[in-house]
């Protein structure tokens, strides 16, 4: 069944230590589920109404009790997400994940999955785990090569999801092998001394608990429901924090993304009090930073959100403690679509065998070795099948290609099969769900034609994209743009959109062009005027590099591109 639920925002105040400095014991006031801190100055009172607010001596048990009940929707079959958010040092990575002698979020959600496993064998679920850490915008696996860490691509599902390419999820039997196994892990994640906190994590970090849900007695096998546990880096002044140039440069990166998440919330909240629906509305700057991109599913997407806010006392974070609590604030009124029952029946397979002493090889997840793009042929199958299904004939789900549990489906059911045992209701949720990925996947039709009629600027190599260089990835965004600035400048506003999107698919870094992209947006619904370019600023041949008009897309804010910072 499909509903809608808004993000829910806890919050948690952390004792008082030796860094915090002046503490006014006014400073911050729980009354209930309710909150309210004081300025810097002590003249001006903020108010914060929640759903849970845990004062400086709450437990970590009583803060995993408050909740237990998102992670105990995930055993229904429901995705859920629960993160930590709060200025640096102020008990984010704690809560989440504690000490052995003090665990927090991790540990006790790992004993409450295996706990669930053991007591009910007849709801039969597999479990693996990934962890991943968002390091100066890049996405590494904590599971994988710990000598050469690769940074990872990340990539559309055919089912519309933001994965990470290539990614090792780890099958799992015990608490006691994730400890070892998560331990070993967590030691790898970045971590150093500031002023604030004397090991400060230094990245955004997301682990993922996957529960494989298998119908034995149907030989129905779904997707897996995911329990999404990210500890996000501190928001930084690095004034307080004392930050040198390499953790500056970190600061920034942090800074950055959690600005981007900020923006995503406040996009999100635009377009539900102007009441818009799927993807009708303003543009949503995910793709800004990684860490948004790997959080879409929480925000504003299908996940079952929970945020829990940090706090620290010292009156030197006042400011940090109002901006957390306003992100709190303006979380709170972010709706997910949650549907539990049609994420679980999209495909239907062999059952999962219980992750077993056979099966425990780390499993990669990926889109497949092929192209960036590969992602609209799975849509093509998928297209065919939501067809057939309608017109009730049989397809197997093979078609559809396993891509979230990286397991060749050997489907003996069929999509018909399945739907004799729908309901009414929720056969018509299932066609709905049909339909909306039948758009994504027109949608993605387009962009591929638009690639193909861009061949003679050699976008035909379009299926190479996970192979090629950033710099690379910049000459082709530069090539798009200069179509897309002539389309532009001819007031062909749709074929303007459409290529600048198709060159932020290369340098998804690029601010300027994501602000371009949303200006047009804006123009295109009539909200603003629309910007003519000027002629001059189209490049005339070749695609040299226009100067001086800060503008100019066809410079594409090269200061912010890998290959000029050097990552290439
Ligand atoms: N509720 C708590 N009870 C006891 N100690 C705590 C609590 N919360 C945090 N601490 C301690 O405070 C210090 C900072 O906490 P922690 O590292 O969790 O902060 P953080 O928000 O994750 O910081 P950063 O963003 O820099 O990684 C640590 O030494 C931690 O053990």
């Amino acid at each position: 069944m499909s509903s809608s639920k808004a993000i829910a925002c806890h919050v948690r105040v952390r004792p008082s230590c030796a860094t915090d400095g002046k503490i006014n014991t006014e400073g911050i006031k729980i009354d209930g589920n309710s909150i309210s801190a004081f300025n810097k100055e002590g003249d001006k009172k903020y108010h914060f109404d929640l759903d849970q607010c845990h004062d400086a001596v709450s437990t970590q048990e009583e803060v995993f009790k408050s909740v237990k009940p998102v992670i105990e929707q995930a055993f229904k079959g429901q995705s859920t997400t629960i993160f930590t958010y709060g200025v640096t040092g102020s008990g984010k990575t704690h809560t989440m994940q504690g000490t052995v002698t003090d665990p927090g979020i991790i540990p006790r959600t790992i004993e409450a999955v295996f706990q669930k496993q053991s007591e009910s064998p007849s709801t039969s679920f597999s479990v693996s785990f990934s962890y991943v850490e968002i390091l100066k915008d890049e996405v590494y696996d904590l599971l994988g090569d710990r000598v050469e860490p690769r940074k990872r691509e990340i990539r559309m599902s055919p089912e519309g999801h933001n994965i990470v390419a290539d990614l090792t999820v780890q099958p799992i039997s015990s608490t006691t092998e994730f400890n070892i196994l998560y331990d070993a892990a967590a030691k790898t994640r970045k971590t150093a001394a500031t002023r604030l906190n004397s090991s400060s994590s230094r990245s955004h970090a997301i682990l993922t608990i996957y529960l494989h849900h298998s119908d034995q007695d149907n030989q129905l096998s779904f997707l897996p429901s995911k329990i999404c546990l990210t500890d996000l880096a501190g928001s930084e002044n690095n004034n307080l924090t004392g930050n040198d140039k390499e953790r500056m440069r970190e600061s920034s990166a942090i800074n950055t993304s959690l600005t981007t998440l900020g923006k995503v919330v406040d996009a999100l909240n635009e377009n539900a009090k102007k009441g818009v629906k799927d993807g009708t509305g303003p543009f949503i700057p995910y793709r800004e930073s990684k860490l948004t991109r790997l959080l879409q599913d929480a925000l504003g997407g299908r996940s079952l959100g929970l945020l829990i806010c940090c706090l620290a006392p010292g009156e030197k974070f006042a400011r940090d403690t109002i901006n957390t609590l306003q992100f709190a604030k303006k979380s709170k009124s972010v709706e997910n679509r949650l549907n539990a029952f049609e994420q679980n029946t999209r495909r239907i397979s062999a059952p999962l065998p219980r992750a077993s002493q056979s099966n425990k090889a780390a499993i990669k997840v990926h889109t497949g070795a092929g192209p960036r793009h590969s992602a609209p042929t799975g849509r093509i199958a998928l297209s065919s099948v939501s067809t057939n299904i309608q017109r009730g004939k049989v397809v197997k789900s093979s078609s559809l290609g396993d891509i979230e549990n990286g397991r060749a489906i050997s489907a003996e059911k069929t999509k018909e099969e399945m739907a004799k045992g729908l309901t009414d209701e929720q056969l018509s949720h299932r066609i709905h769900q049909i339909v909306s990925e039948q758009m994504a996947m027109q949608k993605e039709l387009i962009h591929s034609k638009e690639a193909g009629t861009i061949d003679k600027v050699e976008l035909d190599k379009e299926n190479e994209f996970s192979l090629i260089t950033d710099e690379e990835k910049d000459k082709r965004a530069r090539v798009i743009v200069s179509h897309a600035r002539k389309a532009h400048h001819s007031g062909d506003l749709q074929q303007a959109l459409k290529l600048y999107r198709k060159a932020y698919e290369y340098v998804p870094f690029n601010r300027k062009l994501s602000m371009r992209i949303t200006e047009i947006e804006l123009s295109i619904e009539g909200i603003i005027p629309c910007e003519k370019i000027d002629e001059q600023e189209i490049p005339k041949s070749g695609m040299k590099r226009s100067h001086g008009h800060l503008d100019s897309l066809a410079d594409l804010s090269y200061e912010e591109s890998p290959a000029k910072k050097g990552k290439c």
